[in-house]
């Protein structure tokens, strides 16, 4: 269903949620419908990201006095952190339009150059999970970034001929949840990179305020911090947890989101104090109890716990890092002290600890 709408009143109430794990970095259809509504428009109401955000606002604005075509950028980070949304504020601050696509789609040639040519001067191409792109399509891309041509092959066998087509300048935007999984030459065509972090606390009780106040949610201040503690360093999820905490509040309460009823809300959908769910709890158990702590290598673990190795790496690694619970080492991924201590456990005295 293709519902395309920033009104939260025209949402229908039934759309099917399609994700079930609480913390997940993916959306399902009736999420997606929020996340546009909820998505800021603007730099100024971006929270946080200050770093990406100060060089962005630099060469925004000395770009658009100039009147070109922005750099290249590329947004990498964890799932659910604010690449969609960034990529579409560059567009908008710049003043020029966003044409959206993604590696995984873009499987021809034919298609990246239909994309290019109809761009108009200065426009933004978005390209989301720029890291699966065709190694063909890739090809084409390269002199198109580079000088802003286009040589495509026309014909067959020895009639075959190469053409070459002249672009107006534009931006590429590339979101990836990876960088490491781009080929180098891409990689050095941005001449602007920029990594998301997770977000603290603070920066995400200012994001769950501003979703209630647009969903017309009643929290108190005390509330949000609850939900913010909990939500993985993670807008999205932020978001996705206040409107679960939202409809337990309608049901088991006067609807006011207080930090009884995000408290007693979270724990009913298990995610715990430190915002785990399930999949970060088996992850990190798995390690503990299986493997003795660690060093275990990702495909032994995704093995043992039944995940995907990407969604390993790319959904719940990189929180569980951050936040100094494990370790990734050249021989494999290590509980940390801080991991055991979260299970009452005791730490063996070999265990790492977050300061060294
Ligand atoms: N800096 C921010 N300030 C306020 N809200 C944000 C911010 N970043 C993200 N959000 C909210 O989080 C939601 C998810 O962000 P977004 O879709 O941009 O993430 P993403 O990094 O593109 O994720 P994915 O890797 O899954 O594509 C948005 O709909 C928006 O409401
Ligand atoms: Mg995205």
């Amino acid at each position: 269903m293709a519902i395309h709408t920033d009104d939260l009143s025209a949402i229908p109430e039934d759309l099917p949620e399609g994700n079930d794990r609480i913390v997940s970095g993916s959306v399902g259809n009736s999420e997606a419908v929020f996340e546009r509504a909820l998505r800021p428009k603007q730099l100024d109401e971006y929270v946080g990201q200050t770093k990406a955000r100060a060089q962005l606002e630099i060469f925004i604005s000395a770009t658009r006095a100039r009147q070109e075509a922005l750099d290249h950028v590329l947004l990498f980070g964890p799932p659910g952190l604010g690449k969609t949304t960034l990529a579409h504020i560059i567009a908008r601050e710049l003043g020029v339009n966003l044409r959206q696509t993604s590696g995984p789609v873009l499987d021809r040639p034919g298609d990246l150059a239909a994309l290019l040519t109809n761009l108009e001067a200065n426009d933004v191409l978005f390209i989301d999970e720029i890291h699966r792109l065709s190694p063909v399509v890739e090809e084409i891309l390269y002199p198109a970034l580079e000088d802003y041509s286009l040589d495509i092959m026309i014909g067959e066998g020895p009639a075959a001929r190469s053409v070459k087509i002249d672009l107006k300048p534009f931006t590429l935007i590339g979101a990836t949840t990876r960088a490491g999984m781009l080929t180098n030459p891409l990689r050095d065509r941005f001449g602007i990179v920029a990594r998301l972090e997770f977000y603290t606390t603070e920066e995400l009780t200012k994001i769950i305020n501003r979703s209630a106040s647009l969903l017309k949610a009643d929290i108190d201040p005390e509330g949000s911090v609850e939900i913010a503690k909990r939500a993985r360093g993670t807008p999205r999820i932020a978001n996705r947890l206040l409107r679960r905490v939202r409809d337990y509040a309608e049901v088991k309460g006067t609807g006011t989101i207080t930090k009884a009823m995000a408290d007693a809300a979270l724990k009913m959908l298990d995610v715990d104090p430190s915002g785990f769910d399930v999949m970060d709890r088996k992850l990190l158990e798995a390690i503990l109890h299986k493997f003795d702590g660690g060093p275990v290598g990702i495909d032994n673990l995704a093995a043992a716990i039944g995940e995907e190795r990407d969604t390993i790496e790319d959904v719940l690694e990189p929180y569980l890092i951050q936040q100094g619970y494990l370790q990734r080492t050249s021989r494999g991924r290590i509980a940390t002290r801080q991991a055991y201590e979260h299970f009452g456990l005791t730490p063996p005295s070999s265990a790492a600890s977050l300061d060294i």
